[in-house]
């Protein structure tokens, strides 16, 4: 009987595989972190060797841990880091360079010339994303035009791009499969989101050869199988969607106007938007929600670079503490009100300010500020980011009543209090904070009949806290206040 889905959630720090059984509970999970490369100010590198090796393991050892055989699982989902880039030899599947991060700003002065050149209407328009080194388009340019002889190589064929969904589903169907989902390629810049298609003009603006461009699936369909050497049989793979939208399946988000918020790596809130392609005033991202059917569920999205590797940076870069579960202690020590702001701009300011030249500062330190204020307002950084998503949501119209929250970083009581108080709405943490996951396994478990429908998957969410505001108005407002300014002043800097 084939009674569980392999979730394989391959998130910027760390892959994880998950095996979830028929009612959505959690058998198995194995996690691997990952060495990030910093090798110039503003770049951020992966070695897909490192994706591919360590997404095997982990699949390898939660099936032996659960004591599953690949004759047991249903399929797999693969949920992914989104924008990240990569290029490969299409004869050996080799990587021809590193995988460029998402987070990595290399090319922003590239982004500054399709500006100049008058590109960004047309950009935004088709793609319903900004011009920013964020996304992959520019990142593929670069490759082809930094590795020796890589452009005339894509153009012979012998090339081939994807994010991380597409490099993994290749080397899983051992280089059978040359698939992505809508969400994935809504996140290049080459994707033209109200037609659902590569855009001929997009592809000229930003100089990539059609010939690299893997086929774009819905986000539930048949993507191909596993090589049967991998997992011991071969397993189909049936779902794919970028770790967000994952995570806005997982919580169950499905009605326009509901919202969720990820705290990982980086932070992304998340409002659906149904069928509806709802242009942002407000520098937010008009995205791929899901595509189920052939049918598009748009949403629109609010990214910020760096949350939760601001206490990684804490505890590895300053060694202020060992584990990232002291902050709580900390915070709950020193308290809200300390004076001190952490701009964490490591790689430039995402929405709603988009500036990849501001870099980080510490703010307001005095004689007798400690290790505890500057952790705290590490934390707090990550709320009044949200914040600034959230205001800017409010200037565009789309409200909500409650915030879900997940990620790595929700584990923090007094992250989500804060955040509560800090925006004044309730935030509800569900009882599974493995969204990503969740939400790409759900993907599998529509495909293979275990759910008829989104609502039957809706039934199963389950609410653990809910953490309601407490903060008074004029404390609110002075700490945002505070914040606003701090922001200000890391801007005006550069
Ligand atoms: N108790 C905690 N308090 C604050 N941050 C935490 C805590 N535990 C983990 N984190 C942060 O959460 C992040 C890991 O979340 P995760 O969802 O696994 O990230 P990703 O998918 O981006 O690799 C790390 O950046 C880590 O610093
Ligand atoms: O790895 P995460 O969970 O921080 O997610 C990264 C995002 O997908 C980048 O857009």
């Amino acid at each position: 009987m084939k009674e569980y889905v392999l979730a394989i959630d391959q998130g910027t720090t760390s892959s994880r595989a998950i095996l979830f059984n028929r009612k959505g509970e959690t058998v198995a999970v194995a996690q691997q972190e990952f060495k990030q490369y910093f090798p110039h100010d503003g770049w951020v590198e992966h070695d897909p060797e490192e994706i591919w090796e360590s997404t095997l393991a982990t699949c390898r050892k939660a099936m032996q841990e659960a004591d599953v055989a690949a004759t047991e699982i249903a399929g797999i989902g693969i949920t992914n880091q989104r924008e990240t880039t990569v290029v490969w030899e299409r004869a050996t599947g080799k990587p021809i360079y590193k995988a460029i991060v998402w987070q990595d700003r290399r090319t922003a002065d590239t982004c500054e010339q399709l500006r100049r050149d008058g590109c960004e209407g047309v950009i935004v328009e088709k793609t319903g994303l900004l011009v920013d080194p964020y996304f992959s388009a520019t990142k593929i340019s670069w490759i082809l035009d930094h590795v020796d002889g890589a452009r005339a190589r894509a153009e012979k064929g012998e090339l081939a791009f994807g994010t991380i969904d597409t490099f993994l589903l290749w080397r899983l169907t051992g280089g059978a499969k040359h698939n992505t989902d809508a969400t994935n390629a809504s996140r290049t810049s080459l994707f033209n989101i109200k037609d659902q298609c590569w855009d001929s003009e997009l592809l000229r603006l930003f100089n990539v050869p059609e010939s690299v461009l893997p086929a774009v699936l819905d986000s539930c369909d048949d993507f191909g199988a596993t090589a049967p050497e991998l997992l011991g049989q071969a397993v189909p793979v049936y779902g794919i969607a970028g770790d967000q939208q994952a995570a806005l399946i997982g919580q169950a988000c499905f009605q326009p106007g509901m919202a969720k918020s990820t705290y990982g790596t980086g932070c992304f809130l998340i409002l659906n938007t149904g069928e509806e392609l709802v242009r942002s005033e407000n520098r937010l991202l008009t995205t791929v929600a899901y595509r189920l059917n052939g049918k598009t569920t748009y949403a629109i999205e609010g990214s910020i670079f760096i949350a939760g590797a601001t206490i990684q940076w804490l505890r590895d870069g300053l060694k202020l503490i060992d584990h990232a579960a002291e902050s709580l202690k900390l915070a709950e020590e020193t308290g809200a009100n300390n004076g001190v702001y952490l701009v964490p701009a490591f790689t430039g300011l995402g929405a709603p300010f988009w500036d990849p030249h501001a870099r980080g500062a510490i703010m307001g330190l005095t004689r007798d500020t400690g290790i505890a204020e500057v952790v705290t307002a590490g934390l707090q950084s990550v709320c009044y980011q949200t914040k600034d998503l959230v205001r800017a949501m409010r200037n565009d119209g789309a409200t909500y009543k409650a915030l879900r929250v997940d990620g790595g970083m929700v584990v923090n009581d007094w992250v989500v209090q804060f955040l509560a108080d800090i925006l004044n709405v309730p935030v509800d943490r569900p009882k599974v904070t493995e969204t990503t996951a969740l939400g790409v396994a759900y993907l599998v478990g529509l495909k293979v009949g275990w759910f008829e429908t989104l609502d039957e998957i809706a039934e199963l969410w389950a609410c653990e806290k809910r953490f309601e505001p407490s903060m008074s108005p004029d404390i609110r407002e002075r700490l945002y206040g505070g914040w606003l300014d701090s922001v200000e002043r890391v801007r005006r800097s550069h």
